[in-house]
This record gives C-alpha cells, structure tokens and sequence, in this order.
C-alpha cells in the first residue's frame, strides 16, 4: 500500500507509543497488501477521508472498553455477529433491519440464558475489506479466455465481477464505503434509538416479521415464552422500583469490523478534544485478523497506537507465547477492555489448541477478553466447490471452547458468528436440516458461508441452555 503521507510534524500527543504515528505502519511489511494502480489517485481519495467526520465517537468507544472490562470479569455477556463481508448493494432497509433484527432477538435468548447484560456488537458498518486465502484467481472473461486476476478483497478495495477493471483496486471505493458505513450506521442508531428496540414490547421484535423465514414450532413457541418472561421481570421490577427503566427504551449497540485495509483505517484515526489520545474513528472494535497478526507487520503496528479496544482473531496455529507477546504489544499497560482474544480453532482442534493458550494468559496475569468465534475454523469445501460450515461443527466448538474455559479457569466472555437476518442456505444443518444439496437455493454471501435467521436464533437458543446449565 502506498499513499499521501500526513503532517507527521505536528505537536504528538504525550500518550502515542514510542514511534507510532497513524502512518508509521507504511515503514512494516503489510500482510494480505493492497497495490493500487494510481498513487494519485489512492492519495486524493485518503485526504478526502481524513477531512470527514468521524463514523462514531470517542465517547461511545470508552463505553464499549467499560462493558468489555466487565466481560472480562464475567459481568457481560458479548454478541458479536454479522456478514462474513458486507457489500454497499445491501445498503439497503430492509437487510440492515433484518440483522439488527436476529442481533436482538439473539440477545434476549441469551440474556435469559446466561442471566448478565448482552452487549450486541454488529460486524457492521465498515465490514468491506476481506483478507484471501490467494492473492489472485483464475478464470474465464465474458469472450471465453482463460486469465488471471486479482481475488475480490471486498467492496472496500475492488468489485467481486471478474473483469481486470473490476478486479483493479480503485481508491473511491474507499469513499464509497465510508459513506455506505455512514448510512447504515445513521438507520441503526435511529433503529436502536426508537421503539423498535423496546425491551418493553419485546412482541415488536415478533417472528411474523420473517414471513418467509417460518420457524419450527418448537423454537417459535420458545422464543414467545423467553421474551414473554423477560416483560413480565421487567414489569415486576418496574412495580418494585415504581418507576419505569428507561434504559430499556433503547439498547446500545456496537459496530465492530476487521481493520484490513490501513488506508481507510489510518484516515480516520484521529485526537479529539480533551482526550489525549489516537481513536480509529471508523468503528468501536476493530480487530486484526487471523492473517494478518504479525508482530512486526504493520496491523500489528496500526493497532498498537489506537485507543479503541482491540480484537485479535487466534487459530490453533497460534502459539501461546506469540499471542502473549501480541497481548503486550497492543496493551502494554493492560487496560481493561483492551483486549478481545477471538479464537477460531476449528472443531477438530479446539481440545488441544485451547487449554495451553487458555493457562498460558492466565499465568501471566494478563487481562483479556475471550470471545468464541466457532465459523472460521470450521469452514469446508463441498464436491461442487461451494464454501459451508456445519451448524453441528459450530455449536460442538462452542461447547468445547466453554469446557476449555472451565478447566482453565478462564471466562468465555462471548459470541462471535457470520450470519445474516435473511433466509439463505450457506450453512448446513440446524432443526431446518439444511443439506449440501440445498446450498444452491439461496447462496448468497459475497464470502464465506453465514447462519441463515432460523439457524443464527436456533444457535442462540441452544448456547442459552448451555450458559443456562453450568
Ligand atoms: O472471512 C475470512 C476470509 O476472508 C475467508 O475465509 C478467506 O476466504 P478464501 O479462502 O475464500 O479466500
Ligand atoms: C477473515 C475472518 O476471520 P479470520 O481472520 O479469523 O480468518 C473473518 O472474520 O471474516
Ligand atoms: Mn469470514
């Protein structure tokens, strides 16, 4: 990646680490790397980006570290959901509703089953830029040819059509994706504002929404029990305190997202008044994912200077005291809330891969947050070369992750799930008994394979009984 350089002379405030600028990250080797073809260009689009305001504030961030703090002690619970990769085509009312939609309702199921305050956090409003596995992918033009191209790195960086302009890395994509992130994130505040998240008339959040989407009857009726129990407690304890919880009006919800492409992070990192330090501005939660965590590389490098807390994706591969290293070089002053440790081991590996990493933070005293992400290490590929993960693989990591925690003593603090509120077929399995030949009905996702809505709420249900029974 290349780009226009900022004023870097300007006064620094006192709490930046040691050499960190926003922009010192260009000095380190950039894992899963952009080449956009016009530097011009890329560096016109980067200073329109740095001269708008921010996506979200400083303020909300500092809230969201608190309630992470408190997960980390096993005060909250975190949801964390949302598309594997957003597209700015699904800027659009009626998906970012159906996502806040399953969001909530997954966050009552769970609020019932683990008995603690749930904080949503969407992969929302910035979930554009994807790391591949390879640089670039074969296949044939409109005229039959045979070429190569790059790979689709998301809506942020090129377009999925596969044409060498499409595929070509084009700046305004980052403008295009700052504003799509502006109007998604400005209807879910008004959503999240309103009544439509009123934890007083839970029946606004009903299942008649999803008419096409039609539950089993088993799950349904579970559903219109939990969220009935939850209004009446409400009501009992409004009928002790004698006044209404206004709180419950409206819910808080996060937006989180992977911060690939430095570009766009790094133009909206910014200080704001009377704060002394640097806030990527594009988000609450950002996190470094699995390919691109190296510690002298430069995400690992962007991420050390921001004050936003900060997630970091860990596979079985990771090696305990790497991770360790990672957890001192993003927190050095092990700030709570700082830290989220998402792992993705996989089914087949989370037994042995969990319960080193797990004692090795505890032993060094460290405070992080641990949050399951069960879809990233279970993803296979079907005969006709379709991405899926099964709904079995998923919940069973779920529960190993839990066991893992217990022996170790550990907190799992936390959700972590690609899904959609639509009624796609990408995963398999569930009560609906998604097959692998039903993948072609509905697949849909512009990455990797998501729950569909009765999958994501039937996934819910099934982690609440668990939390439920420990
Ligand atoms: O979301 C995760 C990664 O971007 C994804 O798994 C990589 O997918 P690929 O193997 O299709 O490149
Ligand atoms: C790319 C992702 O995950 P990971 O870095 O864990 O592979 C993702 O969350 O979409
Ligand atoms: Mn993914």
């Amino acid at each position: 990646m290349t780009g226009s350089k900022r004023d870097t002379t300007a006064p620094k405030p006192s709490t930046a680490p040691r050499g960190w600028h926003p922009d010192s990250w260009r000095e380190f080797p950039v894992a899963q790397g952009i080449t956009y073809p016009d530097p011009a260009k890329l560096a016109a689009a980067v200073e329109t980006l740095r001269n708008m305001p921010p996506l979200v504030t400083s303020w909300e961030i500092e809230r969201l570290k608190k309630h992470l703090a408190d997960a980390q002690e096993g005060r909250r619970f975190i949801l964390q959901g949302g598309d594997c990769a957003e597209t700015l085509a699904d800027t659009r009312p009626r998906v970012i509703s159906a996502k806040l939609k399953i969001l909530m309702q997954m966050s009552l199921v769970l609020v019932h089953g683990s008995m603690k305050p749930v904080v949503r956090i969407g992969r929302i409003a910035g979930q554009y830029a994807k790391p591949r596995s390879q640089p670039t992918e074969r296949g044939k033009l409109a005229d039959g040819r045979e070429v190569e191209l790059p790979n689709y790195f998301g809506d942020l960086v090129n377009r999925a059509e596969f044409t060498p302009e499409a595929r070509a890395a084009d700046p305004q994509l980052l403008l295009a994706g700052y504003q799509h992130a502006a109007l998604t994130l400005n209807f879910v505040r008004s959503l999240t504002e309103g009544g439509f998240a009123d934890l007083h008339h839970p029946e606004q959040w009903d299942l008649a929404f999803f008419e096409n989407a039609v539950l089993p009857g088993t799950l349904r009726e579970e559903y219109q029990r939990t969220s009935r129990q939850l209004s009446e407690a409400l009501r009992f304890m409004e009928a002790l305190g004698e006044k209404t919880i206004d709180d419950l009006t409206r819910v808080e919800f996060y937006t989180s997202h992977e911060g690939l492409n430095l570009e766009y992070e790094s133009a909206q990192t910014r200080t704001v008044p009377r704060r002394d330090q640097w806030y990527d501005l594009t988000t609450h939660l950002p996190w470094i994912g699995e390919r691109t965590r190296q510690l002298d590389g430069a995400h690992v490098e962007f991420f050390r200077g921001i004050a936003n807390p900060v997630g970091v994706k860990i596979s079985a591969s990771a090696k305990p005291d790497e991770v360790l290293r990672l957890i001192e070089t993003l927190s050095p002053d092990d700030e709570p809330g700082k830290i989220v440790l998402i792992t993705r081991m996989g089914v087949r590996r989370a037994a042995d891969a969990l319960p080193g990493l797990l004692s090795a933070i505890k032993a060094s005293g460290r405070r992080v947050l641990w949050i399951c992400d069960p879809m990233h290490g279970n993803t296979q590929t079907t005969s006709s070369g379709r991405k899926t993960r099964d709904f079995g693989d998923i919940l069973r990591e779920i529960e190993i992750t839990m066991d893992a925690h217990a022996a170790a003593g550990t907190v799992m603090g936390g959700v972590h799930f690609e899904l959609t509120g639509e009624d796609v077929t990408e995963c398999v399995g569930g009560a609906a008994g998604i097959t692998e030949g039903d993948l072609e009905m509905n697949y849909a996702t512009a990455c990797d394979p998501r729950l569909n809505y009765r999958q994501a709420l039937e996934m819910a249900f099934s982690i609440a009984r668990k939390l439920r029974n420990r």
